[in-house]
Parts: structure tokens; C-alpha cells; sequence
């Protein structure tokens, strides 16, 4: 049977979820943000900053903040939305004590302090799926009002590696790529991404899925057609030392690669849902 534990993580509560096979998941109440995913083998896959704010109001550095209903600065709300610095609800667990999977669920409605910052009504529910070695992260949204509204986001993983000097991503090959960095849009010519300076950019997500490569392993990372993008980050050197809630070498040891809904906001009408998610396998 799956064990579930609530936890208090650098002063903040957490539920840590473990299969009797190993793996095992940390989640914050605050964001509902995925802190920690070990593997049997005791690898931990996700980047933490050691500077992480846990504060219970700013954004914690690392693990999977989720951002909505805003990506970045492309609107009027704070950057990357608001519910990576809110309280979630944990919902009952829902153990598939059968089989070797176990699902951790979590929700956020809408309030007067999420009104505040936006005025819609909205159930936001994101079901963390932990089975050996595959992490899986899907993010429901449904309108609860009366009247339709947009929104983007994404599911901001940083995934832990142990020099990204020695880090390689496959898979983006041919797709249209914006370069945040240099404000161009061109195609990907290149089959393998290295990483040598801040990189940031948005990419018309690849049916396939991306493998993360370096020296002690390779993750496959997945997102649903309904993640209409891919966006790859990591701040390289400079920016990594004036993040104040990062190490001056953080930028080494992480690689984000976030299944996003960026270009075409969602429209959603009332009473419907979105659902996009993203899975991350141990290959
Ligand atoms: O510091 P934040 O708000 O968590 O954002 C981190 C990064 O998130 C990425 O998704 C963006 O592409 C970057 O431009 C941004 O800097």
C-alpha cells in the first residue's frame, strides 16, 4: 500500500507520498507545489533551491511551481499568476492500493483573496500520480461562474541535473522556437540543445516526447496536445546570481522544461474544464 504523511517541510506543511517500491513525493499545501520526487534507487529528479523562500506568500525557487492563470508577464496579474502563492486544499487521497501507482489530489477554489488579484470563479485541481519511476502532474481547471474567461499557464518543472554543462536535451528539433533571450523566432535547427549561457525559450511543443540526457541517466518528459507549448529555462550564471532565492551557482544544477499553454489563451466557457499534464519517466 502507498503511505501518505503529513509533514512539516522547512516550516511549511507538506504531504509526502511513498510506494512501497521506493519512489517517493513531497508537495507543498502552499501552491500544491511538487517539492521533491526520489526514485527508488534514492535519486532525488527534481531541482530545490537550498534559498527557497517558504515563507507561505512568495513563489518557492524549484520543484513544480504551478503557474496560472497567467504565463510570465503576458497580462496584467502578477507573474506567472497567483496559485504558486496561495494555500491549496488537499483533498482525500485517492490510493490505487491495487496497483503500484498511488494519486495525491489537490484543490483550489476561488475565494475573496484569489478575487482580489482576479475576479473569476474557478475549481483549480492538480492530481500528482506517483508510480515507479514516472511521475505524472495534471492540472484540472473548470469554470464555476457564469461568465467565460481565458487564461494561460504552465507546469514549471526543474529537473534536477548534476552539471548542465553535461546536460542535453533531444526532441526540439523543427520546432518553432522563440528565443526569449534574443527576441527571435526561428526554427530549431539543432537535434540536441546544450546549455552554456541563460536560455529561455518558448517552443511549439513536439508531438514526441523530449529526453533529458546526462552522464548517469536520461528522464522522457511528456505533456498532453492540450500543453500547446514547451518552455525550456535556465538562467545561466548572471541571472542565477542576482536570484536572490537562488545560489550564485543554482543555475548549474537544474534545467526547467515546462509543459505550457502560452500562445493561444483557453477560452473556457461556463461549467467547462481543461485538463493538460505532464509525466516525467526514468528511462
Ligand atoms: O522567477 P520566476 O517568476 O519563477 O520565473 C522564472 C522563469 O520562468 C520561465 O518560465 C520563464 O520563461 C522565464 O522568463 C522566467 O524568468
Amino acid at each position: 500500500m502507498p503511505s501518505f504523511e503529513t509533514i512539516v517541510f522547512r516550516g511549511q506543511p507538506a504531504v509526502r507520498l511513498a510506494l512501497p517500491a521506493g519512489d517517493t513525493c513531497t508537495v507543498a499545501v502552499h501552491g500544491a507545489h511538487v517539492l521533491s520526487w526520489t526514485t527508488a534507487d534514492g535519486v532525488e529528479r527534481l531541482y530545490l533551491s537550498p534559498e527557497a523562500l517558504f515563507d507561505g506568500r512568495s513563489a518557492i525557487r524549484g520543484g513544480v511551481p504551478i503557474c496560472w492563470p497567467q504565463f510570465n508577464q503576458r497580462g496584467s496579474l502578477p507573474k506567472h499568476g497567483f496559485v504558486r502563492n496561495v494555500p491549496w486544499r488537499v483533498a482525500p487521497a485517492d490510493a490505487q492500493s491495487v496497483t503500484s501507482a498511488a494519486d495525491l489530489v489537490f484543490v483550489l477554489e476561488d475565494d475573496e483573496a484569489t478575487r482580489a488579484v482576479w475576479p473569476e470563479a474557478f475549481q483549480a485541481r492538480l492530481t500528482v500520480t506517483l508510480a515507479p519511476g514516472v511521475l505524472r502532474l495534471t492540472l484540472a481547471v473548470t469554470n464555476t461562474g457564469t461568465t467565460p474567461w481565458h487564461f494561460t499557464g504552465a507546469l514549471h518543472s526543474y529537473l534536477a541535473v548534476d552539471d548542465i554543462a553535461q546536460a542535453q536535451l533531444e526532441g526540439l528539433q523543427g520546432a518553432q522556437r522563440w528565443d526569449a533571450v534574443r527576441d527571435e523566432r526561428q526554427v530549431e535547427a539543432a537535434p540536441t540543445l546544450r546549455f552554456d549561457t541563460e536560455f529561455d525559450s518558448v517552443y511549439a511543443a513536439p508531438a514526441a516526447p523530449l529526453r533529458l540526457l546526462q552522464p548517469r541517466g536520461a528522464i522522457e518528459i511528456a505533456q498532453s496536445a492540450s500543453c500547446t507549448e514547451t518552455v525550456v529555462w535556465n538562467p545561466g550564471a548572471a541571472l542565477s546570481a542576482k536570484l536572490a532565492d537562488m545560489p550564485d551557482d543554482g543555475y548549474r544544477h537544474m534545467l526547467c522544461v515546462e509543459a505550457a499553454r502560452i500562445d493561444e489563451a483557453v477560452l473556457l466557457a461556463p461549467a467547462a474544464q481543461w485538463q493538460g499534464w505532464q509525466q516525467l519517466t526514468v528511462l
